[in-house]
Order: structure tokens, then C-alpha cells, then sequence
């Protein structure tokens, strides 16, 4: 048996063309929707993100402007930026890029960027009401896994969906995703004791901890459906996942990396950037 293989570009491609053609309105209308992103960081992966989400951006129709405090940023003055822009009336989305510099963190950050403009769902406002079952914008990774998950209609409810990793703007509110669908949802990590037995009782297995390989055959339950939201540099410039190539002989289906979670975490984001600028006034 060798898995299905469950490509995100189809969806991405359809969530932008949506966000183009409303972003199109919106700009008609004076209201061009804009995305900042603040980053201060010498990381390889970030910078190909930022650099993936303002080509996409631009090419939707959107303003995207790139704010690079540096990887030697003092806190306070990321702080700032976010406030500064946060008060922009001029922008619509506002998203800080990990990693951070040391003596800092994004949990900390966050809540310096507006509750209206935080299109990544960082913010713990944002990520309390996504926990409460609240409206808010959710981690467009996160949201990604069950956009993904609902366009190949893979039914959630009742289903045992197992999470592994628990980051604040992934694993975490990826289970509550699940949870919100009715899934019986387990959240796995570091010092989970015999991983493999619990990821093998997933009928839906997320991965999402960013270590290569991690989730081999042996993890996953035979026909499971395989979320991997890793995205490794490797020394030879190549992207993996979390996910080994060999799951494949288990897995029902699986998304590959490149070309699974990514785009459609992009493609979110400026739904999400758009959906704001048409609530602004
Ligand atoms: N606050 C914050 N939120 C994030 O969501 C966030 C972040 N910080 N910091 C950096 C990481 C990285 N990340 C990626 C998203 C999409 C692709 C992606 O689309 N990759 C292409 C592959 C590109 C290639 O082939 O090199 C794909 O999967 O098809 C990659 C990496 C989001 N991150």
C-alpha cells in the first residue's frame, strides 16, 4: 500500500483567487489591504517565508511592507514597531515572524499587536477566544491543517486525531481546531513516554514539532491520514517535514512538504488580511 497524496497548491490557488477578487473591491473602494510583517531574525526558513508571503501577497492584489528590525532587535523596539503599526490606520494585517532574539518571545510580543489586525492569531487574546470558541483570527498553520482536512473531506467527528507538539501558534490551537470539530483530540510532546503507541491510535496524525523524520513508519496507524506541518531546512537546501518518506507505506494518505501545509498557510493569511481591511472602516 502506498499513500494518497494530499497536495495543498489546489487549495492555496482557490482561497487566493477568493482574496484577490474581494481585495480587488476593496482597493476599487480605497480600502487596498495591506499586510506588515515584522521580523527580526537572521533564520534561513523565516526569511524565505516573508519573502514567500509578500510574492504571494503582491501578486493577490495586496500591499504586503516588510519591517527587518535585525537579529539583535531589543525587545522594546519590536514592541514599538507593533504598536506603531498596530495604530496604522493604513494596515489591515499585522504579523511578527519567528524566531525572535533571545530574552524575548513571541507569547510576550504578541499582545502588542491589535486584536482586529492579528491575522496569525497570535495575540493570547486571539488564541483564548479561538480556545473559548470564540470569532478570531486563528494561526494560519493551524487553521491550515483542518482547511486541508475539510478539502479532502476527511470526517473529523468522533475520529481520534492525535497532535504532535504543542507550540503556542501551532500544536496547541491545531487541537483546538480538532476539538471544535469533534474530534477526540490527544496532544502529544517532548516527554511523552512511548509516542509510537499513542500516534497509533490516530486516525488523523499531525505532526508539527519541526525535527526531520521524526514520525516514522512505525508511528502511524495503518490508513491514517498524515498532516505534516514540518518544514526543515536540510544541509543540501531541500525542505522535509516531520514526517519520513517510508510513513508513506502505512499512511492511508499524507501532504507532502514542499507543497502540503505552506501554501495553504499562506493563502490564509491573506484571506485573513483581506477579511480585516473589509471590516475596517
Ligand atoms: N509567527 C510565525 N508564524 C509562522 O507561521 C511562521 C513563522 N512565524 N516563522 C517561520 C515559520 C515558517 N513557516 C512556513 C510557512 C510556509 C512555508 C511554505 O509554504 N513552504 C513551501 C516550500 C518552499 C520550498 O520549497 O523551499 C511549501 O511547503 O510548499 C514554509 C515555512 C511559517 N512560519
Amino acid at each position: 500500500m502506498t499513500a494518497t497524496v494530499l497536495t495543498g497548491t489546489e487549495l492555496a490557488k482557490a482561497i487566493q483567487a477568493e482574496a484577490a477578487a474581494r481585495a480587488e473591491e476593496l482597493a476599487a473602494a480605497g480600502r487596498w489591504p495591506h499586510l506588515a510583517v515584522v521580523t527580526a531574525t537572521a533564520d534561513e526558513s523565516s526569511a524565505w517565508y516573508v519573502r514567500s508571503i509578500r510574492r504571494a501577497a503582491l501578486k493577490t492584489g495586496l500591499e504586503c511592507t516588510v519591517h527587518d528590525l535585525g537579529a539583535d532587535a531589543e525587545p522594546a523596539a519590536i514592541h514599538e514597531k507593533l504598536t506603531e503599526l498596530s495604530a496604522d490606520p493604513l494596515v489591515h494585517g499585522l504579523m511578527l515572524q519567528t524566531p525572535l532574539p533571545s530574552g524575548t518571545t513571541l507569547e510576550e510580543l504578541a499582545s502588542a499587536i491589535a486584536f482586529e489586525k492579528d491575522v496569525d492569531g497570535a495575540n493570547p487574546l486571539s488564541l483564548g477566544r479561538l480556545a473559548s470558541g470564540l470569532p478570531a483570527f486563528a494561526p494560519a498553520t493551524a487553521e491550515a491543517v483542518v482547511a486541508l482536512l475539510d478539502h479532502y473531506k476527511v470526517p473529523l467527528s468522533g475520529r481520534q486525531a492525535v497532535v504532535v507538539g504543542r507550540s503556542t501558534v501551532v500544536g496547541k490551537p491545531a487541537a483546538h481546531l480538532l476539538l471544535d470539530r469533534d474530534a477526540t483530540v490527544t496532544i502529544c510532546h517532548s516527554r511523552t513516554a512511548d509516542l509510537a503507541a499513542v500516534t497509533n491510535t490516530a486516525e488523523v496524525l499531525v505532526a508539527a514539532v519541526g525535527r526531520a523524520a521524526l514520525i516514522t513508519a512505525a508511528h502511524v496507524r495503518p490508513g491514517a491520514v498524515v498532516i505534516d506541518v514540518g518544514t526543515n531546512p536540510t544541509p543540501e537546501g531541500a525542505l522535509v517535514g516531520d514526517v519520513a518518506p517510508e510513513a508513506a507505506e502505512r499512511a492511508g494518505s499524507l501532504t507532502p512538504v514542499p507543497g502540503g501545509v505552506g501554501p495553504v498557510t499562506t493563502a490564509l493569511l491573506l484571506r485573513h488580511t483581506v477579511l480585516a481591511a473589509d471590516r475596517a472602516s
